[in-house]
């Protein structure tokens, strides 16, 4: 999973159209969403990812926790992103990988959204532009690291 993590001001989303055959089916709050004072982390999914999807939770857990204590977010948004990678994991394993860190990240403590899946998004975002604002992590299964 590649994720690029974002400190933000807030981070807002509105759905637009689908973007594939069968997205996250959502209701009328989930076309719109904010969070302020918040670690945006716009996450794809990866092929390689489907080898061990729980493994690949815990270790980008690991990551965002580790960022959010150095930036200080008690926030967090996960927002599916499909440009971060060439090599993108099936939708449905993907969106099994970002609701399993959205859960896990709510009992590690933080306040947390997620984007709808499968969807285009516009979306307005404002990076708060410190050293550590701004951050790119690559996890991948352990069998698959030095492959
Ligand atoms: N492997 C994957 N990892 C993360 N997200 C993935 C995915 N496969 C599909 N998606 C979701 O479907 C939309 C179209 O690819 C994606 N939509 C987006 O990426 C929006 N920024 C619009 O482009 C995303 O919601």
């Amino acid at each position: 999973m590649r994720m690029l993590l974002i400190h933000s001001d807030y981070l807002e989303y509105e759905v637009r159209d689908k973007a594939i055959k069968n997205p996250e089916p959502i209701n009328e709050e989930q076309r719109k969403g904010r969070l302020d004072e918040v670690l945006a982390v716009f996450a794809s999914v990866e092929k390689v990812d489907e080898v061990n999807p729980d493994e690949v939770v815990e270790k980008a857990l690991a990551e965002i926790k580790d960022v959010a204590g150095q930036v200080k977010a008690e926030r967090v948004f996960v927002y599916p992103f499909a440009h971060l990678s060439s090599d993108l994991a099936k939708p449905d394993v993907a969106l099994d990988v970002l609701r399993k860190l959205e859960e896990r990240l709510k009992e590690e403590g933080f306040e947390v959204r997620r984007a709808p899946f499968g969807y285009y998004k516009a979306f307005r975002l404002s990076c708060k532009g410190h050293p550590l604002a701004e951050l790119s992590r690559t996890v991948v299964p352990e069998g698959e690291v030095n492959k």
